[in-house]
Parts: structure tokens; C-alpha cells; sequence
């Protein structure tokens, strides 16, 4: 099968850092990836090179087209409008006319609980309501892949676990079809729910890319590096 994402000894430079070095990086449709490493070390840099937004400046990126995928930020960017309207909106700026928008975007509101909210304005909306409304409107768009950066860094424990659930629930994708997902978490718990691989950066390189189970694994842990070890300790604690 190729690889829906396929990087190849990709780097990135921002300014004078260094944010990505010698990327490779091939990830499958259905696979469920969690980027890990310290603050620093690349995850969203990473989350955007796949993301089609930051263009490599060494090596070679080959992404889907950004009609086929869609990326929740740690805060999501609402418009001025009603919580239905922002869904709608994503997908008529993707070419759906505007009354079979509306249809969509309230079907993606009750799938996300928020059917009662539709009238409200997104920003008046809590932070967990607020990121469903983000997941209703990259579900709408039925992307073969949802990427997230840090998507319930900013929530209570409540409101994570909904958005928690949420993902998974869109990650078992739809009509046989798994959902590809890529995300940034510092969330050790969430990682070991919701992935299945794991890639573990520091500055800026892949220095372990495992199946989830061998992350955990101390041994392993320590082979990697001396942070590795020392980071999952801490986020663990
Ligand atoms: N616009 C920018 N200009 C210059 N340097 C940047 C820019 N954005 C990020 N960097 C630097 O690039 C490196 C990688 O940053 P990146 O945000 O990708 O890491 P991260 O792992 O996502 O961090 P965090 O966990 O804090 O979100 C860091 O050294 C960061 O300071």
C-alpha cells in the first residue's frame, strides 16, 4: 500500500533554528500516530510540514491535497458566526453550495452533541463545546485525515475526555473506512488510547518511531535516549 504521507529526510529551518533534521517518515491510511517529545522539539513543525503548510526546506514532502485533510489547533480558530454557520462555511469554502452546507453542518453538530448550540455564537460556546466545534467541522469535510496539535492541552479533565472520545469515535472512521490521525500530545495517557505508533522527537529529529506498546517499555525508553527516558518519567509523574 503507499503511504498516504511520505517524508523523506525533510528539514526545516525557521529563522536560524533548525526545527526539523532529516525527517523520513511514511505513514499508511488507518494508522494512528502520536508525535511525542519535549517542548521544542518539533511536533508542530512536523504537524505542518504534513499538513501541507510549511514547505520543507530540505528533502522532499509528498502530503494529500488540503481538501483531504483537516488540522485542529490546541485553540480552534472560530469565526463571528453561529456555531452552525462555522461548519457550513468550512464546507462551502470547499465547494459544497451553501443550502447543502447547512444540511451537513447540523448532521456534524448532532454527531458532536452540539445540536442544541447550533444557533450560538462558536466563541460563546465553553472550550470543550468550542473543540467539538472544530471536530464538527473537520468532520463535515470527511477528510481521510485528521491531524491535531495538542487538541485537549487546554481543557479541564471533563471536557478532554469528551473531546478524547470524539477523536477516537472519528478515528474508527466512517463506512469501513478508518480515519488516518496524526497528533502532538504531551498526554501520555491520551497517547496510549488513541495510538497506535508513536514518534518520539528531539530537536527536531525522529529518534524512535514504534508501535505504541514498545514506547512504554522502559528498557526500550532508555535505549533511545537518556531523555526519552527521563521525559515519559516525568509526564508520567
Ligand atoms: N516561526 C518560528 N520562527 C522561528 N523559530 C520557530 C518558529 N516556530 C517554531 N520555532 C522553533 O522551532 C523549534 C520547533 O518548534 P515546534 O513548535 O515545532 O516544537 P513543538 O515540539 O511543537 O513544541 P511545543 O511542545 O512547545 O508546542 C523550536 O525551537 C521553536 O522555538
Amino acid at each position: 500500500m503507499k503511504p498516504l504521507f511520505e517524508l523523506e529526510r525533510v528539514g526545516v529551518v525557521l529563522g536560524r533554528v533548525r526545527a526539523l533534521q532529516d525527517v523520513s517518515l511514511h505513514i499508511l491510511a488507518g494508522e494512528r500516530v502520536a508525535l511525542v517529545g519535549a517542548n521544542g522539539s518539533g511536533k508542530s513543525s512536523l504537524l505542518r510540514v504534513l499538513n501541507g503548510l510549511l514547505p520543507p526546506s530540505e528533502g522532499r514532502a509528498h502530503v494529500p491535497p488540503s481538501h483531504a485533510q483537516a488540522m485542529l489547533f490546541q485553540r480552534p480558530f472560530l469565526l463571528r458566526t453561529s456555531a452552525r454557520n462555522n461548519v457550513a462555511l468550512g464546507l462551502w469554502l470547499a465547494g459544497v453550495p451553501w443550502r447543502d452546507a447547512k444540511v451537513r453542518a447540523l448532521d456534524a453538530l448532532q454527531r458532536t452533541g452540539l445540536a442544541d448550540l447550533a444557533q450560538r455564537r462558536g466563541r460563546e460556546l465553553s472550550g470543550g463545546q468550542q473543540q467539538r466545534l472544530a471536530l464538527a467541522r473537520a468532520w463535515a469535510r470527511q477528510p481521510q485525515a485528521l491531524l491535531l496539535d495538542e487538541p485537549t492541552a487546554s481543557l479541564d479533565p471533563h471536557a478532554k475526555r469528551e473531546v478524547e472520545a470524539l477523536i477516537a469515535e472519528f478515528a474508527a472512521g466512517h463506512a469501513g473506512q478508518p480515519m488516518t490521525l496524526v497528533f502532538a500530545s504531551h498526554n501520555l495517557g491520551q497517547v496510549k488510547r488513541l495510538a497506535s505508533r508513536v514518534v518520539y522527537l528531539e530537536r527536531g529529529r525522529v529518534l524512535a518511531d514504534v508501535p505504541v506498546a514498545r514506547f512504554f517499555d522502559d528498557a526500550q525508553l532508555l535505549r533511545i535516549s537518556p531523555q526519552a527516558h527521563a521525559f515519559v518519567r516525568s509526564e508520567s509523574a
